[in-house]
């Protein structure tokens, strides 16, 4: 991002947060162009996108394409699940240029951890996230810029997305750099009505937001219940705080920094509402569990300090066999 003039911005994935970012910045007159496909793309360049959150119903239109052939961009937002990223990174290469952003706006560890900050693992790759190499292959780490997204959003019909909560997403370098690009991008996102909070210390807060998923996603899926019923229902509650402790020694062990207690977790986790967890979204339409990232990511982690993380395993693993057999026509929870 080198000039004054208007940036243009790419959404990638046009889901429940690609959506609810694309909306917010068009809606302030921002050049944004969505990478959609199939359905959605149809109702995108139809109907723009109807977005519901806080301040009323908006339907906004949005430019959008599946092919990436609307040149280069100053900022591109990766919306996608972590698993969808191999095969969409490759093909942001031509909307890339010298100067271009791009925020991956993902949950889990993200596949760029050890990368910027030096230390002990510097440049070693995560497996989970990025078991392949290819997404350090598609992209030159020096674009990544990191984020913490804490917007809660579901995508009821294609290119309609409701986010009923504030919308606050947190930004870093991976150096830790307070750098110029880095305010310039929280500048062109709040000037779309979602706070942004550029900060120095970014897997901080990565890893206080790897707590809330990793304590929450896996276990709505094997329960049903909302972030409400997880962080106040006393049968549930236990095991949450009992993964929260878990991940706790892990980020520890990383040097990071989490400032909020499982207390005060559950407190603010049941302030969201009945919320279903993007998880429980995408099991309840029978799509892929964004396990690697926000659960195996973790172990991985944990292992390199031979940190045992029994409670957090097992629940992965029961998540992991709800989704698979629910994927399997002959199974009986595909049947049921
Ligand atoms: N929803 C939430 O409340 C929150 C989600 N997150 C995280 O944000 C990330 C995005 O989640 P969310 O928006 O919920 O996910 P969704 O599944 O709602 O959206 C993902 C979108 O990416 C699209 N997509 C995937 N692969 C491609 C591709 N190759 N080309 C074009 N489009 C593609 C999908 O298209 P298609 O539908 O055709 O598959 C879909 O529209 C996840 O990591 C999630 O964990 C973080 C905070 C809260
Ligand atoms: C809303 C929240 C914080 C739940 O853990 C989330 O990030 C998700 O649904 O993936």
């Amino acid at each position: 991002m080198t000039s004054a003039r208007t940036p243009k911005i790419c959404i990638a994935g046009a889901g429940a947060i690609g959506c609810t970012i694309a909306a917010r910045l068009a809606k302030a007159d921002m050049d944004v162009t969505v990478f959609a496909r199939g359905a959605t793309l149809d109702v995108l360049r139809r109907d723009g996108i109807t977005l519901t959150d806080l301040e009323g119903t908006h339907q906004v239109p949005v430019r959008a394409s599946d092919q990436p052939d609307f040149g280069v961009q100053d900022v591109i937002f990766v919306c996608a699940k972590a698993h969808d990223l191999p095969a969409m990174l490759p093909r942001l290469a031509p909307l890339i240029g010298e100067h271009t952003i791009v925020v991956p706006a993902v949950n889990g560890v993200p596949w760029w951890y050890f990368h910027g900050e030096g230390g002990r693992f510097a440049d070693q790759p995560v497996r989970a996230t990025d078991p392949e190499g290819k997404l350090a292959a598609a992209l030159p780490f020096k674009h990544v810029i990191g984020c913490v997204v804490f917007i809660t959003a579901e995508s009821p019909q294609p290119g309609h997305v409701v986010a009923r909560n504030p919308h606050l997403i947190m930004f870093g370098e991976p150096d830790n750099s307070m750098s110029e690009r880095l305010r310039a991008l929280c500048a062109i996102v709040e000037r779309g009505g979602i706070e942004a909070r550029p900060l120095e210390r970014i897997r901080d807060k990565l890893w206080t937001k790897i707590i809330a998923n990793i304590s929450t996603n896996p276990l709505s899926v094997i329960s049903g219940a909302t972030l409400e019923e997880l962080y106040t229902q006393p049968e549930l509650q236990e095991t949450v705080v009992a993964i929260m402790r878990e991940v706790l020694l892990v980020a520890a062990s990383y040097g990071a920094r989490v400032e909020i207690d499982p207390l005060t977790f559950l407190d603010l986790g049941a302030a969201m509402g009945p919320v279903r967890t993007s998880m429980l979204q995408d099991f309840e339409k029978n799509r892929p569990l964004e396990l690697a990232a926000i659960g195996d990511a973790v172990l991985e982690l944990a292992e390199r300090f031979g940190i045992p993380m029994p409670v957090t395993r097992k629940v992965i693993a029961l998540a992991r066999f709800r989704g698979k057999h629910l994927h399997d026509p002959q199974s009986a929870a595909a049947k049921a």
